[in-house]
């Protein structure tokens, strides 16, 4: 089995200036397939709210969503890093309250590390969990969790005095120790800045080429889904969705005509086998072997 990478060697690609290569995924076969393609982390994103259940933001994803998607990603990929979102909310309550819901991502979920989305204000949490044995991975910039607070998906830091504010945050995280940070949604003049101004590696998703890494969500990758927009900050690969719909409407029309099932994707009996005594041979006159 491959091995998974590690804090320190995820530390070390930076240094040695080796791109960082994260995809989300959320089950078995997500999982499986990134871990075949050599991504170097696997997110289990709380995006799963949008991707995999259908809800219209991350908000109303629970800590038991995370757990349940987590350990399917870890049996699918047991030798890649998996890093797993702390949802809405559950890193809100003081550092004892957010170390015990991480602790449950680790010992339920079998996460290898855990991602909150904030800045400075996390420093106590942060230290608690990274004492405690708790990787963390912060995210600066569009943070959508707080997508009600803040009205809409809009890239960040356009202005000097909110680039000044997220410069500043993703120095508090590293000072903290969390093992590195996703830059999302922001200029890449900023997060340049902030790949450069800090010694931990920078994940960008809608960042621009300054980032240490990039990440994209898996269903955005592969245009997998019904109705995945159009996003400046994605590249998909594939087109999945439009595979997978013309594959269902095509088996859809084999059954209707009774072009599928045939013979060889059928079943005979011993009796079945001669014409003269099965209802089968009966009915297809002796066609059938
Ligand atoms: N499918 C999916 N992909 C994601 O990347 C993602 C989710 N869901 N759900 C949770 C958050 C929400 N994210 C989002 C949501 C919307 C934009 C967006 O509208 N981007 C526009 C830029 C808007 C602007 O110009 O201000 C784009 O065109 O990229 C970006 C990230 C990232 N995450
Ligand atoms: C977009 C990435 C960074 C994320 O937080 C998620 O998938 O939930
Ligand atoms: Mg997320």
């Amino acid at each position: 089995m491959k091995q998974a990478l590690t804090v320190p060697k995820l530390k070390a690609m930076k240094n040695q200036g080796k791109p960082i290569a994260v995809v989300t995924a959320y089950d078995y076969p997500s999982a499986v397939l990134s871990e075949e393609a050599e991504v170097d982390m696997i997110l289990v994103g709380d995006s799963l709210g949008n991707v995999v259940l259908g809800y219209e933001t991350t908000v109303p994803v629970k800590l038991e969503d995370m757990i349940y998607h987590t350990r399917a990603v870890v049996r699918g990929a047991p030798g890649t890093m998996v890093v797993t979102d702390l949802p809405f909310a559950t890193y809100r309550l003081g550092p004892e309250a957010t170390l015990r819901n991480a602790a449950r991502l680790m010992q339920e979920g079998g996460a290898h590390a855990v991602k909150m989305e904030g800045g400075a204000e996390l420093a106590d949490e942060i230290r608690l969990l990274t004492s405690a044995g708790i990787p963390v991975l912060g995210h600066l910039g569009l943070t959508p969790q707080s997508i009600h607070q803040i009205g809409g998906y809009k890239v960040q830091g356009k202005s000097e005095a909110e680039a000044e504010k997220l410069l500043s945050d993703a120095r508090a995280l590293e000072q903290a120790g969390a093992f590195g940070i996703v830059l999302e949604l922001m200029t890449e003049e900023l997060s340049a800045e902030i790949s450069q101004a800090i010694g931990i590696p920078t994940i960008g998703i809608g960042a621009g080429r300054g980032c240490d890494g990039q990440v994209l969500v898996f269903h955005d990758l592969l245009r997998y889904g019904s109705g995945i927009r159009e996003k400046k900050m994605v590249k998909s690969y594939a087109n999945v969705g439009d595979t997978i719909r013309e594959a269902i409407a095509q088996y859809v029309n084999e059954v209707k005509t009774r072009a599928f099932p045939e013979e060889k994707h059928s079943f005979t009996s011993q009796k079945a086998a001669d014409p003269a005594q099965s209802e089968m041979g009966k009915l297809y006159g002796g066609e059938r072997k």
